[in-house]
């Protein structure tokens, strides 16, 4: 069989993903707790029932704290099960007696009921001002916001901005960012272009 076909934009996008696993330290505790209370009332503001949170992995934000929140306040927090490269992946019902099991590629996902998310909180290594956004290389989020009609909210730590992340075809840009200094709105579709 060949090899797949690896493009320019591929080398790019995982020189990005070295240099952002480079330079990511540990976040302090207090940017994580502000990031969570930012993102908690971006998520409240909007009627979403049914919230796809992730569960962290090593070096990212840890949104845990967020998914006993939402859970409390009656929202169905959902987490994502890391499919087989190539396709969208699939959501289950999480609650803080839920048990969890390992998954793909080091991720963790619970046994509960598959569901459709309203809103879902995308993680990345790398953002920028325009909503663009490089994550572990899957293509699982692209490949899951395009199938599905919701909210993208897109949550990091500030370090993480980059002036631009190189675009390919399939990448969808998130309209809210959600970080530790604030809520970045990157809806560009409303300003002209001389801006
Ligand atoms: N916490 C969390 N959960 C998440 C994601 C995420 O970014 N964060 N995902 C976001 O999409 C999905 C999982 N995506 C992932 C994609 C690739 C690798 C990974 O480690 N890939 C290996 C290469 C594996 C291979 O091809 O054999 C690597 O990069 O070394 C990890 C997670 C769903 N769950
Ligand atoms: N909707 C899609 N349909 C077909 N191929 C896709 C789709 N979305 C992404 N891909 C392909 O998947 C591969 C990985 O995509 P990319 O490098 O953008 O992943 P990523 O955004 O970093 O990962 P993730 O979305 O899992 O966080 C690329 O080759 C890309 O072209």
């Amino acid at each position: 069989m060949a090899a797949p076909q690896i493009s320019d934009l591929d080398l790019l996008k995982k020189d990005l993903r070295l240099k952002m696993a480079q330079l990511r330290q540990a976040a302090s505790p207090d940017d994580e707790a502000v990031l969570q209370k930012f993102l908690l009332r971006e998520i409240r503001a909007r009627p979403a029932r049914k919230i796809a949170a992730v569960w962290p992995l090593a070096g990212e934000v840890d949104l845990r704290p967020l998914c006993h929140a939402l859970s409390v306040s009656g929202r169905q927090v959902l987490l994502p099960e890391t499919t087989r490269k190539g396709s969208p992946l699939i959501f289950r019902r999480w609650t803080p007696a839920s048990i969890m099991v390992a998954g793909r590629f080091g991720t963790s996902h619970p046994e509960g009921e598959i569901d459709i998310p309203d809103l879902v909180l995308v993680p990345f290594l790398a953002f920028d001002v325009f909503g663009y956004r490089l994550g572990y290389g899957g293509g699982y989020y692209d490949r899951t916001l395009a199938m599905l009609d919701v909210t993208a909210i897109g949550f990091g730590f500030a370090g993480q901005q980059v002036d631009r992340v190189p675009r390919g075809p399939y990448d969808i840009p998130i309209p809210t960012i959600v970080t530790e200094r604030g809520i970045i709105r990157t809806d560009f579709s409303k300003i002209t272009m001389k801006d």
